[in-house]
């Protein structure tokens, strides 16, 4: 594990753009200050980065609290329990069992035995069937959750317009009917499992495959995110800071501008297990028709653009056909070579 004390991902305070209901006697140009500030913090943090913690977004305690005790009280069930809810690989949804995944196949990076990340999962969204546990208050608390992070991914998109200087509804007009996925992560070992103190795959490296991703995590080491340096470098998010990422499509959209970073879960072991760790990622897509190509602003005068238009659900498919499917993913060389870069 390599990290260096050069690396932060930036601490990024959205409030101005959250705030819904100002006083009438609010200062209309200092807001519009603050929230240029805003709009150039998040350029700069994602041109560089890729990463952010934001903290100023109005999600209340009580609900992430919420959410965690929803996912102590699924994943506390035994596997048999669990593994009812398990959904075919072309359905993104459900209960995912400990290794029977790789994300980096993906990025169409082979891994040498089958499914090999660690973590287990339970995903709900739109846009498709949504199987729901029967522990009690699960759904009410997820679907609280569930509700305030769309919001913040959407805060988010229009803080994201503004960034690039595009029309206000740059992103609304292909997230109004958007494919969202709640992915709760659960990195543990059963008691008394031994590891070997090597490093063990929590989940492997990745991009996210979507718009925007806001994600919730326990403030335990495992996270790592690839810098422009090449090293792996770990992550933890602030007191009470969240942390969103861009997914490929922004990239995408930016011809590159901005950046869908690789990051992956590496939880140390320490004393023959690991600290156990919980994340939950709101996978913000867009519409599933939405023809997503590099923007005029983003690609010089006279040069090719760097990405052919996809939709947004081909793009989906063939992610998830490589981590959920086990198909190796072709279309994603450019970041497949970036792995291969890293040092190790
Ligand atoms: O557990 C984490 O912090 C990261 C999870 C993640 O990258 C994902 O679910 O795509
Ligand atoms: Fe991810």
């Amino acid at each position: 594990m390599h990290s260096s004390s050069d690396f932060t991902v930036p601490i990024i305070d959205i409030s101005p753009y959250v705030l819904g209901d100002r006083s009438p006697d609010a200062d209309a140009d200092a807001d519009a200050t603050a929230r240029r500030r805003v709009a150039s913090e998040v350029d700069h943090a994602c041109s560089t980065v890729g990463f952010i913690q934001i903290v100023g977004h109005g999600i209340r305690d009580d609900i992430v609290a919420g959410l965690a005790s929803a996912m102590d009280s699924f994943f506390g069930l035994g596997p048999a329990q669990k593994s009812a809810y398990i959904c075919p690989p072309q359905l993104n949804r459900g209960y995912t069992a400990p290794k029977s995944e790789t994300l980096s196949l993906s990025l169409g990076l082979d891994s040498a035995s089958g499914m090999n990340d660690y973590f287990e999962a339970f995903n709900v969204g739109t846009g498709e069937p949504n199987t729901w546990p029967e522990s009690a208050g699960f759904r009410s608390a997820v679907e609280l959750y569930f509700a305030e992070a769309a919001r913040v991914a959407r805060t988010l998109t229009g803080v994201f317009a503004a960034a690039l200087g595009e029309s206000p509804n740059l992103f609304s007009r292909i997230t109004d009917q958007s494919l969202d996925t709640l992915r709760m992560n659960n990195y543990a070992l059963d008691p008394g499992t031994d590891v070997p103190e090597r490093e063990l795959t929590g989940m492997s490296e990745h991009t996210d495959y979507g718009l925007v991703t806001v994600l919730w995590a326990d403030r335990v080491p495992g996270l790592q995110v690839l810098g422009a340096d090449r090293l792996w470098h770990d992550v933890q998010p602030a007191e009470g800071a969240i942390l969103v990422n861009l997914g490929d499509l922004t990239a995408r959209l930016t011809n590159d501008r901005w950046m869908s970073t690789l990051h992956r879960v590496r939880p140390p072991v320490s004393g023959g297990t690991i600290q156990r760790r919980r994340s939950a990622a709101f996978f913000h897509d867009g519409n599933l028709d939405a023809v997503i190509a590099p923007l005029a602003s983003c690609v010089e005068t006279g040069a090719v653009p760097r990405y052919r238009p996809v939709t947004v659900a081909e793009h989906i498919r063939a992610k998830l056909a490589g981590s959920r499917g086990g198909t190796a993913n072709a279309s994603a060389t450019r970041e497949a070579e970036r792995v291969r870069r890293a040092v190790t």
